[in-house]
C-alpha cells in the first residue's frame, strides 16, 4: 500500500545526499612565521570540481599543496585549525602520507616527469601502492592511463625505448597527468597556474577535465578565468591566503555577494 510521505521526507529521500571528500575548519598554516594561508573553512564535495580563483599570490597553489603535506616539509611550519581527507585528521603527526598523496594526487604546474621510460613513469606509482602487480595487469593499466590522457596512440611503439623527459612539454604534462591517474586517486589538484600553453593544448585539458569529472573530485586552478567559469561546479575566491567566497560557478560569476569578489572579476577579463 502506498503511503504519502511528508514533503520534507519525500524530497529529502529523493535529494542525493552530499559528501564531504575533504574539509578545512578554520585552517591556516604559518611559514618560518609568514601566515601563507588563514582561517580557511569549506568542503570539497565528492564529484564536484572546485575551481581556485585569485590574484597572483593569493594562496591558490598554496592550498593544493598544503592538503597533501608538501607546504610543511620547510622548517618552522605551523598549523591553526583541522583539514581532514575523509575522517583522517591529515596534520595528524601520525598520517600515512603514502596513502594520503596516493588517494589525493597533486599535478603541479612545473611538469616534472621522471627521467626513465614512459612505462617506468607510470608503472613505478602502481608497483609501489600495489595496484597492478603482474606484468599483464601492469601492461592493462599503462594503456589504460595514457589512452585516458590521449597519449597511447602517441607513445605505444616507444614504452620502452623513450624517456619521459624526451616528450615535448605538452606531451610530458599528460604524462604527469597519467601517472597520477594509474595509483587511481579518488581527488585530483591540478594546479595550471601558468599561462604558457597553446589553444590547442588548452582545448585538450579542458576537455580531460571534462572526462575525469565522471571518476574523480577535482580540485583546479587555471590560468584564466574563463575556463573556471566553463569547467568548475563551484568556485573558492581566495586573496591573501584568505576564502573570500565559495559559491557556485554562475553566482560567482554573475551575482557573486562579497564586494572583493565582485571587484576582482570585473577587473580581471573573463
Ligand atoms: N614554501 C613557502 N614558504 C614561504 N612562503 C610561501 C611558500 N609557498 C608559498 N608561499 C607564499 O604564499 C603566498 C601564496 O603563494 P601561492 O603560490 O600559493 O599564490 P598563488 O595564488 O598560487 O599565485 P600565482 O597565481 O601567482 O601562482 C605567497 O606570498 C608566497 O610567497
Amino acid at each position: 500500500m502506498f503511503h504519502s510521505l511528508p514533503l520534507h521526507q519525500s524530497l529529502a529521500s529523493v535529494a542525493p545526499p552530499v559528501e564531504t571528500v575533504i574539509s578545512l575548519q578554520n585552517f591556516g598554516i604559518a611559514l618560518d612565521r609568514k601566515q601563507v594561508l588563514s582561517d580557511i573553512t569549506f568542503d570539497l564535495r565528492r564529484g564536484e570540481v572546485l575551481g581556485l580563483i585569485g590574484r597572483a599570490g593569493a594562496g591558490k597553489s598554496a592550498l593544493l599543496r598544503a592538503i597533501v603535506r608538501l607546504l610543511d616539509e620547510s622548517r618552522g611550519a605551523a598549523t591553526q585549525g583541522r583539514l581532514r581527507y575523509l575522517d583522517h585528521d591529515i596534520y595528524d603527526p601520525h598520517c600515512d602520507l603514502p596513502h594520503l598523496r596516493r588517494m589525493i594526487a597533486f599535478v603541479p604546474q612545473q611538469v616534472t616527469p621522471f627521467p626513465t621510460s614512459i612505462w617506468d613513469n607510470i608503472a613505478y606509482g602502481a608497483r609501489l601502492h600495489r595496484i597492478a602487480m603482474d606484468k599483464a595487469s601492469m601492461a592493462d593499466l599503462v594503456e589504460e592511463t595514457l589512452r585516458r590522457c590521449h597519449l597511447w596512440h602517441v607513445v605505444r611503439d616507444d614504452l620502452h625505448r623513450r624517456r619521459g623527459t624526451d616528450l615535448p612539454v605538452h606531451q610530458q604534462r599528460l604524462l604527469c597527468l597519467a601517472r597520477a591517474l594509474a595509483v587511481r586517486p579518488e581527488v585530483l589538484l591540478l594546479d595550471r597556474t601558468t599561462g604558457s600553453i597553446d589553444q590547442t593544448e588548452l582545448a585538450l585539458l579542458n576537455q580531460l577535465v571534462g572526462e575525469l569529472k565522471a571518476d574523480h573530485t577535482i580540485v583546479l586552478v587555471t590560468p584564466t578565468l574563463a575556463e573556471t567559469a566553463q569547467i568548475a561546479d563551484r568556485v573558492a575566491h581566495l586573496e591573501q591566503g584568505r576564502l573570500v567566497e565559495i559559491d557556485t560557478a554562475e553566482m560567482i560569476f554573475t551575482a557573486a555577494l562579497h564586494p572583493d569578489t565582485r571587484t576582482f572579476i570585473d577587473s580581471t577579463a573573463v
